[in-house]
């Protein structure tokens, strides 16, 4: 059959004779060129009928252009109809083949970020899922929690995945209300999410969405409609034995905690009130004490390289796999006093606008392991060598003050709980090692005065912070944390790899650095 690029007559003509091709294909060609062909629009039937003669069918297919997947179609035009159909037929048998979702619960939360995240579904997802012929049920929140009310209580029968368009902190409450339903039979399991969650990058962080790749809404929708996903691990965050919530990104204590709780008495700012909080309490900044116990299992100084969309790191078959079954107390504890200017335990790489490379550029999708980073109190001018080091992806652990553990589990236990009243009263926390922080992130010197950074003056006892997880603030500072290997699945590939010479994500601006 001879293919043609049909003129704009010819599309008209495709249109008015009404074939319903519902069309579509995946073409795999190696991983620079992987096209999606999914069905075309249905034909808009109210134009009348020219009198011409011959047919087309659209084929419509996702192409990778550096990190962004892009839209594109392709007409395949052929007068002798009869020859056309066996394509169309061909082509739709291997689609129907595909694992790909076919009805989706959408849950747009509008006053995220800029407030556009109705706009963006509307116009830049919902055509791709419709010329996808995915079904979908819509439910735009009207409260903060309405997300984690609906996703523990409705009935998934029949959804193939949920699908968020928000920022991390209405992602995270649709994780939260996946992973607390209650079990069918009533037994206590390890968490694990009974579908898979794409999110469309609508809020002002965007933290999960720049980590799991698909920080660009049309990237995001591909990726879900071609039913391309990977496995996250999940964070359970404990206080005195009670589950708290469960985390994907980052949760952190201290300055970050302190600029978070600022920054929602600004939310009317939209995104830029994160700006100025930070600045805001940069010069009120001051270290928290307290000490830091945490589980470590062997293969936790192996080198990890960042991780990408083929990262075999993530790919490796995992020893605590969906859910872990075993090896959930394996390991040494270990301890570290404070004082801190941060206390930080990053999930996956938590890249984002502000940190391209991500605060923890070290961390996985699903490594298994959770990525303690302590920063210890010192000076303003250090502090912010930190903060440009982690922006620039320029080493940040490789500083004296920085600390950077690889961890199973971690107890943070502010001196304000007090020694002998802990919330959490692990008796191992008791057993746990005093740890030579040289060993860990270079040379530490402890600071002789707390003032550096505007703490406290000695004899007043010293307020504790508050915890910044994944965007939402949670005031109970001696909390547990533990890594849930491969709890969900989340649509996406991972960051997709840069070819020598193109742009920094696909937008054409090139960048110096490439990796
Ligand atoms: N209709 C609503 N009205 C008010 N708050 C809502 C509504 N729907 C959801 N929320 C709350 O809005 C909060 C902020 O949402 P989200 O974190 O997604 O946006 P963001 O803070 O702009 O983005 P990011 O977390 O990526 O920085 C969430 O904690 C969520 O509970």
């Amino acid at each position: 059959m001879a293919l043609a690029t049909p003129s704009d007559k010819d599309i008209f003509k495709l249109i008015l004779y009404d074939i319903k091709f519902q069309s579509a294909r995946t073409m795999w060609h190696g991983n620079q060129k992987e096209h999606l062909i999914v069905p075309v629009a249905p034909p808009d039937c109210s134009i009348p009928a020219p009198n011409t003669c011959g047919k087309a069918f659209a084929v419509h297919y996702a192409e990778r252009v550096g990190r962004r997947w892009k839209l594109r179609v392709q007409h395949f035009h052929q007068k002798n109809v009869a020859l056309l159909q066996p394509w169309v037929d061909q082509l739709q048998s291997l689609l129907n083949g595909e694992q790909r979702p076919r009805r989706l619960l959408v849950i747009i939360n509008p006053t995220c970020g800029s407030r556009k995240a109705p706009n963006i579904y509307t116009k830049k997802v919902q055509p791709i899922f419709t010329l996808a012929g995915v079904q979908t049920e819509v439910i735009q929140t009207t409260h903060a929690g309405h997300a984690l009310a609906v996703l523990r209580r409705c009935s998934l029968h029949g959804q193939d995945g949920v699908v968020v368009v928000g920022g991390d902190g209405t992602l995270m409450e649709a994780l939260n209300g996946l992973l607390t339903r209650p079990s069918p039979d009533g037994s206590d399991r390890p968490p694990c999410a009974p579908l898979p969650i794409g999110v469309i990058p609508a809020g002002s962080t965007d933290a999960v969405c720049g980590s799991v790749g698909t920080a660009d809404p049309v990237t995001a929708a591909l990726l879900i409609v071609m039913g391309v996903t990977r496995w996250v691990d999940v964070c359970s965050l404990r206080t005195a034995g009670q589950l708290l919530r469960y985390s994907l990104s980052m949760i952190t204590y201290g300055f970050f905690g302190d600029v978070l709780q600022d920054s929602e008495k600004l939310r009317w700012l939209g995104p830029m009130r994160y700006n100025v909080a930070g600045a805001g309490r940069f010069w009120r900044s001051r270290a928290y004490r307290g000490s830091v116990a945490f589980r470590t299992a062997p293969g936790a100084m192996e080198p990890h390289k960042p991780c990408f969309a083929d990262c075999d790191v993530c790919l490796r078959e995992p020893v605590e796999a969906e859910g872990e079954t075993q090896g959930q107390n394996d390991g040494e504890w270990h301890r570290v006093s404070g004082p801190f200017l941060v206390v930080s335990s990053a999930n996956v790489s938590c890249r984002c606008k502000i940190t391209p490379e991500g605060m923890c550029p070290r961390a996985h999708l699903s490594d298994g392991w959770a990525h303690l980073i302590l920063v210890r109190q010192t000076s303003r001018a250090n502090f912010l060598r930190y903060m440009y080091r982690s922006a620039a992806g320029k080493a940040p652990f490789d500083l004296p003050f920085v600390e950077y553990y690889r961890v199973k589990e971690f107890e943070l236990l502010p001196e304000s709980t007090g020694d002998d009243q802990r919330l959490l009263g692990e008796a191992h926390i008791n057993l746990a090692m005093s740890v030579d922080s040289t060993a860990a992130g270079g040379e530490w010197r402890a600071p002789e005065r707390i003032t550096a950074t505007g703490a406290a003056p000695a004899g007043r006892r010293p307020l504790d912070s508050v915890w910044n997880c994944d965007g939402e603030v949670v005031t109970d500072p001696a909390v547990n944390l533990r890594v849930h290997p491969r709890a969900i699945r989340l649509f996406g590939r991972g960051v997709e790899r840069l070819e020598e010479g193109s742009g920094c994500c696909g937008c054409g601006r090139r960048t110096k650095k490439q990796i």
